[in-house]
């Protein structure tokens, strides 16, 4: 036993990152173990993991089980030759993700401060650097396998009915393991949040930050004021389309939705994906904020290294350092100035709930000494989407195929290609070629809001299945083989196209909780997916408005046919009714993953608030939250971008609190 008394085995996900929790034991096949027996690193067998594992076999000796792909992983060692970090630094940052890189690496710009970066996860690799690889992380260790309570009603055709939450452990969290899409949220967004009282929070105020954070390389958008050149992210759009890119812009226009920058403050319509990559490679917050600083004696970076608890003195109520378990040992770091949470938006409010900081009868439950009461964990929205509208097309052989092929993107020709230049259908960011944002008949808002994304796919959920195929996708949701079998089992591997409608502003509201005190157990995860009829009535809205686009000339050309799947959990529902879709929305109720507000920003007169608009946590000095966690309300984005912008904005708050020009 440690001080704090927990068992040895506590521990053993730390030094055993795979454990047993993966609990998708069919995508478990090359594997490393010790001595003992013990499990130390997995992959799961993908015909592009065959082709590298020959690669790398003959760097591999039995005598070493260490990971076998560690020669390809980067690395940060300590800089000037450290065999330590130290004990003090003016600033401790707890996650290297999105918002932690970038907050840790501009404090650290011209020696202002010194920062550790503390990072539960591992550093990327070239596998992570590969778009198209992206849903295969979902089943590695490069992710915290979080699942969703069970909810009666949704994720009915997922494994055991649960909804599977993964979020990037990595330095660089999410960016190395997401889809690459870059979106910033409409300006109406930003501006309701500072409209609520959070000053600073407009979307003038935070396009300077999305501006500086870029750098554009966008053919026809990359020079228009709105966009940044000089920045740390790269920002390109994919070189590779398929033919039905064209079919839902085309389309959309034939339906009166323009084809625009969907990330121009006017964009309302459809547009070609933006994605972090650079030259075709993932850019994630990692490689932007971090690889390029590796020799900065000011930013220690510490991988591989699972904070526990922040420490603050119960009287006066100051954060004054971490606790942090590495190797198994675990160890104290003090920050003269302010720890920074950015573990992202589930293990932050678990973080500061097991640290003291939550709700006050949760914590006494838990036996938790209450060091401030705020209603930390109680709002979560979560963006989810429905992959099932699927059309086939006419193309059934190779030569007339229009949709992504994995066992082309897989060639060698193409993989020296994306080698080369990164042009190659390697650098699809998971076959996701456009965005549009709409706005339902159903929607009640007063503005020119969009109440849904599409997500228009050279593809399906079905493209990667087949024989040989890696089933990647929709393993990493953890859809149940037997309902997709009977549902899309007659058309795996056929040629498809879909478009995934994101439900942006949900009505339904989730919260977290802790399980026990132990730092390495999950939270209890409620998501409360589509508990308010109106959320169910926008997918049938936007599932009906997929159905026109297909109707128009543009997908008519190719075929298009709205593939009637027979869902396991519906039995009695007519094909096509508006109870079909809703029982069918209720099976295949996919998470984009971009749960926030768990540690939600507000003025002090907002009774949900748990940092303020600076992100200082109420009631506790030198502690604040830097991460998507704060994003107060919904936002018509995915978070990545957001989260960066977030880091890069903190950092300036930080920079003036503490006396910087
Ligand atoms: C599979 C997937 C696909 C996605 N696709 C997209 C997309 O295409 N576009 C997009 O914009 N967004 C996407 N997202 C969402 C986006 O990546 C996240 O919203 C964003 O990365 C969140 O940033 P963050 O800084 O809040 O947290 P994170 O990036 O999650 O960073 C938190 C970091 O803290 C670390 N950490 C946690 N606990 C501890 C601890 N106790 N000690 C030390 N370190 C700790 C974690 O390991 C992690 O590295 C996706 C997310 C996932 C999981």
């Amino acid at each position: 036993q440690d001080d704090e008394g927990y068992q040895e085995s506590q521990f053993e996900e730390y030094r055993n990152p795979y454990a047993a929790k993966v609990g998708d034991e069919d995508s478990l096949y090359y594997s490393g173990r010790d001595r003992s027996g013990r499990l130390l690193w997995s992959y799961p067998q993908t015909p592009m993991m065959d082709m590298l594992l020959q690669t790398a076999a003959p760097y591999y000796t039995p005598k070493n089980p260490r990971d076998l792909f560690d020669f390809l992983r980067d690395s940060y060692p300590l800089p000037g030759g450290l065999k330590s970090p130290y004990s003090e630094y003016d600033f401790i940052v707890v996650g290297s993700g999105s918002a932690g890189a970038a907050v840790a690496s501009r404090l650290t710009e011209d020696r202002w401060a010194s920062v550790l970066l503390l990072e539960a996860g591992r550093p990327e690799m070239l596998l992570t650097d590969i778009p198209s690889m992206a849903p295969y992380f979902q089943s590695t260790d490069y992710v915290w396998h979080y699942y969703m309570e069970k909810q009666p009603g949704v994720c009915l055709g997922m494994k055991d009915q649960r909804c599977f939450w993964p979020q990037g452990k990595a330095v660089g969290g999410g960016s190395v393991v997401n889809y690459m899409i870059y979106t910033r949220g409409r300006p109406q967004d930003w501006d309701r949040i500072a409209a609520d009282g959070n000053y600073g929070w407009s979307y003038n105020d935070v396009l300077k930050y999305y501006i500086k954070s870029e750098k554009a390389n966008l053919k026809k958008y990359g020079k228009n004021p709105y966009r940044g050149r000089d920045g740390e992210v790269s920002v390109e759009s994919v070189n590779i389309r398929t033919k039905l890119v064209n079919a839902f812009l085309e389309g959309g226009r034939e339906l009166g939705h323009p084809t625009v920058d969907y990330n121009a403050p006017d964009g309302f319509g459809f547009g070609y994906v933006q994605v972090t990559q650079q030259r075709g490679h993932r850019h994630s917050s990692a490689r932007a904020y971090l690889h390029p600083h590796k020799r900065r004696h000011s930013l220690h970076i510490l991988p591989e290294s699972k904070v526990t608890k922040i420490l603050i003195d119960p009287q006066t109520k100051t954060a004054y350092g971490v606790e942090y378990v590495r190797n198994g040992v675990k160890h104290t770091v003090r920050a003269r100035k302010e720890v920074i949470l950015s573990a992202g938006p589930i293990a932050s409010p678990q973080m500061l709930m097991l640290s003291g900081i939550g709700p006050k009868d949760h914590l006494n439950s838990m036996g938790i000494p209450v060091i401030k009461d705020l209603p930390v964990g109680q709002t979560l929205y979560d963006h989810i989407c429905f992959p099932g509208a699927i059309f086939t097309l006419n193309g059934t052989h190779s030569d007339t195929r229009l949709s992504f092929s994995e066992e082309q993107a897989l060639e060698v020709k193409s993989i020296m290609q994306w080698f080369r230049t990164g042009d190659s259908a390697l650098n699809s960011p998971g076959a996701v070629e456009a965005i549009g944002y709409i706005k339902t008949p159903v929607s009640d808002d007063p503005e020119l809001v969009p109440d849904i994304e599409l997500i228009s796919i050279g593809g399906s959920i079905v493209s990667d299945g087949g024989r040989g195929g890696s089933r990647s996708v929709r393993k990493g949701m953890r859809l149940n083989e037997q309902v997709y079998d009977e549902a899309f089992g007659a058309i795996d591997n056929a040629d498809t196209w879909s478009a995934f409608p994101m439900l942006l502003h949900p009505k339904s509201k989730g919260y977290i909780q802790l399980k026990d005190a132990n730092p390495f157990s999950h939270p209890k995860l409620v998501g409360n997916y589509l508990t308010d009829p109106k959320d169910v009535a926008t997918f049938i809205a936007a599932i009906r408005h997929i159905q026109e686009l297909a109707s128009t000339p543009a997908f008519q050309k190719y075929g298009a046919r709205l593939y009637p799947a027979r869902y396991l959990t519906c039995p009695d529902a007519e094909f096509n009714s508006d109870e079909y879709w809703e029982c069918a929305v209720r099976t295949f109720t996919a998470t984009l993953h971009h749960q926030i507000a768990t540690c939600r920003m507000g003025p002090p007169t907002d009774p949900l608030a748990v940092v303020d608009p600076e992100l200082r946590v109420y009631g506790v000095s030198r502690l604040r939250v830097v991460d998507s966690s704060v994003i107060p309300r919904t936002i018509s984005a995915h978070n990545n971008a957001p989260a960066m912008m977030i880091g890069e904005k903190a950092a300036d708050m930080i920079k003036a609190t503490w006396g910087s020009t």
